[in-house]
């Protein structure tokens, strides 16, 4: 009776396992001995053991990595731990640049068993599942969202859970709603958002967190604020205007901001997200009194943000043009994060504020335009 032995290996488990979420990695590796998907196919196949120890380099898989976060965290990281350890994958075609930078591959979420063919192939060990539909776009497709946030997520974790790997899952500011405490929002408050990706992002956290402790699975997850990138491109969020008002400032002059003057959301400069992301998934087990930590930099309207910019381009002009979709997703989401469990527990820190944001990404976009002009 396969199932009922492996059943009750997890009865057992589960009462040795202490109640909090720190175990050390070592043992929440070697604890996990069969993946919950081999239950419900009626294996009993045993766990298959990695010899990942800290002093390794991990060997790192990530999902949706063309998107606007991906490519800059493979840079990061293949700085870190070499060129050949980190696997961006995606389904879309990579740019020649990205597609010579370090190793890429073909991987949809939705396939189960390519997704373990890819991971057991390259012996990896550190899975950033970066593969979603954001907010925006999440709406205007939610059964794809639903299939891609939710499925691909189950996917993804019986992978990891069944291979020992240490999985890092963002979450966002969106899994909060309008029922949440909004200035500032906690760690642990309701979560009732409002969109099928706030939904899908909270339904992450949780079973991350479950496989944690019924598993033992090293599940890792950061709620970024909203990120702003200069070199790529947001892909279909609410607060993709920090991003576009930049890029419109420098090449016309002008910029229609589709959320209201007043709309107070939190944001973050890529390299702080991408820093932090690395941080929490070198901080030792026993760092982390959560599985989930809010991380934030800093707050602002897009009235604040347009005054800054004008501080350096003082003819641009800022017009109004509400989108009532992500008007109203903007409105129940936070307007400030409590991120003091990350500062305290693993010492997050951010290096940008709204100056520094604003300064860095006119002379990025700047010095980007000028050489598009001279060529
Ligand atoms: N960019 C931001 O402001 C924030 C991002 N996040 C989270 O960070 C992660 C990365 O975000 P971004 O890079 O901005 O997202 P993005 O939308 O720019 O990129 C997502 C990528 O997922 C890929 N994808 C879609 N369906 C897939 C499938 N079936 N299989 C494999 N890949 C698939 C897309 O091709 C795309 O390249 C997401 O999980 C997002 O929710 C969280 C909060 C803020
Ligand atoms: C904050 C996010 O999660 C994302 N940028 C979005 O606006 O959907």
């Amino acid at each position: 009776m396969p199932v009922f032995r492996a059943l009750s290996k997890v009865a057992k488990q589960a009462l040795l396992a202490p109640a909090c979420g720190c175990q050390p990695l070592t043992v929440a590796i070697r604890n996990i001995s069969f993946s919950p998907r081999q239950v419900t196919s009626g294996s009993d196949a045993s766990f298959h053991s990695v010899s990942f120890s800290e002093t390794d380099h991990p060997k790192v898989l990530i999902t949706g990595g063309l998107g606007q976060l991906g490519v800059g965290l493979a840079k990061l990281l293949r700085k870190r731990f070499g060129k050949n350890n980190v696997i961006l994958s995606d389904i879309r075609k990579p740019p020649s640049n990205v597609f010579h930078s370090g190793p890429f591959i073909y991987s949809d979420i939705l396939d189960y068993k390519n997704l373990r063919e890819i991971v057991v192939n390259n012996r990896i060990t550190w899975l950033v599942h970066y593969s979603a539909l954001l907010s925006a776009v999440g709406e205007a497709n939610v059964a794809l969202a639903r299939a891609v946030n939710i499925t691909g997520l189950h996917n993804i974790l019986d992978i990891a859970a069944e291979h020992g790997l240490r999985l890092f899952v963002p979450s966002t500011i969106g899994a909060f709603g309008p029922t949440s405490p909004r200035n500032p929002t906690p760690d642990l408050c309701v979560q009732r958002p409002r969109t099928i990706y706030g939904v899908s992002k909270v339904h992450a956290e949780l079973m991350g967190e479950y496989y944690h402790h019924r598993y033992g699975l090293d599940f890792r997850c950061l709620r970024y604020p909203g990120i702003i990138s200069a070199d790529s491109q947001p892909g279909g969020g609410t607060t993709d205007y920090a991003v576009q008002i930049f890029h419109d400032a420098v090449k016309t002059g002008k910029f229609e901001c589709n959320l209201k003057p007043d709309t107070r959301l939190p944001m973050m400069y890529i390299d702080d997200c991408l820093r932090a992301t690395l941080e929490v998934m070198e901080a030792p087990a026993e760092s982390l009194s959560m599985r989930t930590y809010n991380i934030n930099a800093m707050s602002f309207t897009p009235e604040e943000l347009a005054k800054e910019v004008q501080k350096q381009l003082p003819d641009l002009q800022v017009t109004y043009e509400i989108d009532s979709v992500r008007q109203a997703i903007a409105d129940s989401w936070p307007m400030n994060f409590d991120d003091s469990n990350a500062r305290n527990d693993w010492c997050w820190k951010h290096d940008y504020d709204l100056p520094e944001l604003v300064q860095t990404m006119l002379n990025f976009i700047g010095s980007d335009s000028r050489i598009a002009q001279a060529n």
